[in-house]
């Protein structure tokens, strides 16, 4: 065929870290501390309820509401109702969607348009960026830094905005700002301050924000996650993007949800219902049987929601630990399940590796992290790849661990350690 086949919208959004780096621990057999996903199985109660649903008769083989299962939008509506402490209706405000990657995928579909601006914090989830571009739209980006003076950056709570820079981001053709907290890769998890400062640019300029909130649950050290959506004048302005992979150590089932006001979310519907229509019934079946399980035991020990970042949080201290003692530099995570470490003082008395300095088309991260793959069989990610192509530069010596693994987490350390042990 002669003609050019692919259209404009995709140009320059070919290469995706995951396709790229995952083939490449899969081809070398990589301990994988990369992608981020659990190497232990969801909770039992919501393992037998999908078996319960696949054997209860045709109708959970069968299509059901496209915009959400009425059983799984119903319980996500009762259940945050009381987290943002307002009435959410489950037919009008809630879009269950493939995975949150889907419910941020209609979210950018649904309102931008050509010519609309979308702030986005840096470092930021990949897949922003080439959905704003897919939407016609244009990234404009603020990146968190190192609080000025606060001597070792030790913890993602380190990195903040500044407020005068994120305001100065702000125009005529803003439509949105996205935010994901607690953040991927970071770990930092906004403070109601810092949310505040967000909420007051985005009513000033008449913006919508774009809350990805997929790892609510995951936060340590008694911090608390606090939803923008529930702050004074924002739930009209905001859609909330959550995920059942992430909330129950399940991302394999893909259930993911929108949730915000009626007069935004009656938009991603029309997204939704004019490309992937449904979502797997089963699934949606037993994500709403475990939202209505957590539901009853809210707050108390037994709930998932309770044990799942104390389990992490022992992984977490163990994992920062093992990068100390390699010679790592380990920024603490404040929530979600990823760790950032710099590598720009790796001594190579301990670490032998090869010259890898950045070359034009590659950052320093990505080589080192293709090269940790291909010598010592451990694959993480390039923190770079959470950049955008003007600050990448400058955000190259840092490379993401994920801690969310039980088995692989040991794995991991048996090599770093014999590494620095000049193995
Ligand atoms: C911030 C964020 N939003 C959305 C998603 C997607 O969620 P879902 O799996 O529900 O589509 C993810 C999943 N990330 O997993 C890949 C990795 O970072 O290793 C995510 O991290």
């Amino acid at each position: 065929m002669s003609r050019k086949l692919h259209a404009r919208r995709i140009e320059g959004i070919d290469k995706n870290i995951w396709v790229e780096l995952t083939q490449l621990a899969a081809d070398y057999k990589a301990v994988n501390l990369g992608q981020g996903f659990p190497d232990f199985s969801p909770p039992s109660f919501v393992q037998e309820a999908f078996c319960k649903a696949l054997n209860e008769g045709f109708s959970m083989h069968q299509y059901t509401r496209a915009f959400g299962h009425p059983n799984l939008v119903k319980i996500l509506a009762k259940f945050f109702s009381r987290i943002v402490g307002r009435e959410i209706d489950p037919m009008e405000d809630i879009l269950v969607s493939v995975g949150a990657y889907q419910a941020l995928f209609c979210t950018f579909q649904a309102l931008i348009d050509e010519g609309d601006e979308v702030i986005i914090v840096e470092p930021f989830f990949d897949c922003y960026q080439p959905m704003v571009m897919m939407a016609g739209g244009t990234a404009i980006y603020v990146p968190l830094k190192p609080r000025e003076g606060c001597g070792p950056v030790l913890s993602s709570a380190d990195w903040v905005l500044s407020p005068e820079e994120l305001a100065s981001k702000f125009s005529p053709r803003t439509k949105a700002i996205v935010i994901n907290t607690p953040n991927n890769p970071l770990g930092k998890v906004y403070k109601r301050k810092e949310l505040q400062m967000i909420a007051e640019l985005c009513i000033k300029h008449d913006v919508i924000c774009i809350s990805d909130e997929v790892y609510e649950w995951l936060t340590y050290d008694g911090t608390k996650h606090v939803k923008i959506a529930s702050l004074p004048g924002m739930w009209e302005r905001t859609v909330t993007i959550g995920s059942a992979g992430k909330t129950f150590s399940a991302t394999g089932w893909k259930v993911g949800w929108a949730m915000g006001s009626e007069h935004i979310l009656k938009h991603l519907k029309t997204v939704h219902q004019n490309s992937v229509y449904h979502c797997a019934t089963a699934a949606q079946e037993a994500v709403a049987v475990g939202f209505q399980r957590e539901y009853d035991v809210f707050g108390t020990e037994e709930s998932y929601f309770h044990q799942l970042p104390i389990h992490l949080h022992e992984k977490r201290l163990r994992l920062a630990d093992c990068l100390k003692s390699v010679g790592l530099k380990p920024i603490l995570p404040q929530g979600g399940y990823f760790m950032i470490a710099d590598i720009s003082n790796l001594s190579k008395k301990h670490f032998k590796f090869p010259d890898i300095s950045s070359t034009k088309d590659e950052p320093y991260d990505y080589r080192f992290v293709k090269w940790l793959i291909k010598e010592k069989g451990l694959a993480t990610i390039p923190v770079s790849a959470f950049y955008s192509p003007e600050h990448r530069n400058e955000f190259q010596k840092y490379i993401r661990f994920c801690f969310v693994k039980d088995s692989t987490l040991q794995a991991a350390e048996d090599i770093l350690r014999q590494w620095s042990d000049g193995k």
